[in-house]
């Protein structure tokens, strides 16, 4: 979702410090021994049965933002998630929501966060089978006290927004996957919260039905603008949904970026391997390809921004008969030309 950037003067909605999850016995000790933090997570299972899931982590999200945390299976994104709103109790750190630390909340607060600030949306939907659309969708509102009639229309709003109006009677074993999905994102919108979590919500889609499901999430939070925290193993759709991506890799973050800045500067091994297959050109913009500007070069041509994509740049650099100046603000940041936009539709095979 390109064009939602992180603003450095926004107040995060969501800041997370020093952030430590392990499972196991006296789990308490690991992150406070400046011996047990540096094992690996293997000599640490081996010498204290301990598994440091979340290790250390550190990141902000900006109001408005679709953060993505993405890594392998094991690399301890759920358990990040479940961290942010205590569904899992981190071991050491901070999770400030909101100027917040919710690691100080007490039952009565956290439950009162957990329906009203937060939603998670789960792979597997989790709608209640006995009751249709409608209800599964109210049913928030209805634990919060909600007014039958208001209920009725709040839901009947987020119904037609997720584009299930007519089915507001049906049960979800009458829906498809995509349907019954759409039903899970009707009922965390309803109670209107400022952050939607999500676990890996299209994974047990098809992968047709998945792409629509990733389109949809786009217009939603062009609709709605809501701040969410998307949680998925595919970099395809990390890069479809995301604003800003943070990698993780046995539980520690390895790089946090935009999509363009992980696919032309991958952190290490393990994120370049994660973005080899990407079409650079889809991603990278002029930005990344721009050279310097050299006295021989004309300056009458035509001028574009440094943040178009490369694809979407192609047909005019080739068509100008001088190289392009890439443009922000009056000033000239570099130049483009056909050499610079062929070697990455090269590289791209596309
Ligand atoms: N309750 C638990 N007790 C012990 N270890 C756990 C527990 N929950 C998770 N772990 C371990 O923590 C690590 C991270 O797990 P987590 O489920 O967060 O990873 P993930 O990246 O979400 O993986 P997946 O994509 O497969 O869901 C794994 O090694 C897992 O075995």
């Amino acid at each position: 979702m390109h064009g939602t950037r992180v603003h450095d003067t926004q107040q995060p909605v969501i800041s997370v410090r020093n952030l430590w999850k392990v499972f196991g016995p006296k789990a308490a000790r690991v992150p406070v021994s400046a011996e047990l933090r540096e094992l690996s997570r293997r000599e640490l299972l081996d010498r204290t049965s301990c598994t440091a899931a979340v290790r250390d982590i550190e990141f902000d999200v900006a109001p408005g933002e679709v953060f993505v945390v993405m890594g392998l299976s094991g690399s301890g994104k759920s358990t990040l998630v479940r961290c942010l709103t205590r569904l899992i109790e981190p071991t050491a750190g901070e999770v400030i929501f909101e100027g917040e630390d919710i690691l100080n909340a007490d039952e009565k607060r956290l439950r009162e966060l957990r329906r009203r600030k937060f939603s998670m949306v789960f792979q597997h939907f989790g709608l209640l089978p006995h009751r249709c659309v409608v209800d599964n969708v109210a049913y928030g509102l209805e634990i919060r006290g909600v007014g039958k009639a208001e209920r009725a229309k709040r839901a009947g709003e987020v119904i037609e927004l997720v584009g299930l109006g007519g089915y507001e009677k049906a049960y979800p074993d009458q829906l498809s996957g995509g349907m019954q999905q759409r039903v899970g994102l009707a009922r965390a919108l309803a109670g209107d919260p400022d952050v939607l979590l999500f676990d890996e919500p299209f994974s047990a889609l098809d992968p047709l039905i998945r792409r629509d499901m990733q389109s949809e999430i786009c217009r939603l939070h062009r609709e709605v603008g809501k701040t969410m925290v998307f949680i998925t193993h595919d970099l395809a759709e990390a890069l479809k949904v995301g604003d800003r991506i943070l990698i993780m890799r046995d539980g520690a973050l390895v790089q946090i970026g935009t999509g363009d800045e992980l696919v032309a500067a991958p952190a290490d091994d393990y994120v370049r391997d994660f973005v080899r297959d990407v079409p650079k050109s889809h991603v990278l913009t002029l930005k990344w390809i721009m050279r310097p500007k050299r006295d021989d070069d004309p300056l009458d041509g035509p001028e574009l921004g440094p943040d178009v994509v490369v694809r979407e740049a192609t047909r005019s650099v080739l068509a100008a008969e001088k190289p392009v100046k890439v443009v922000k603000d009056g000033e000239l940041l570099g130049i483009v030309g056909d050499e610079e936009i062929l070697s990455i539709i090269a590289e791209s095979g596309s």
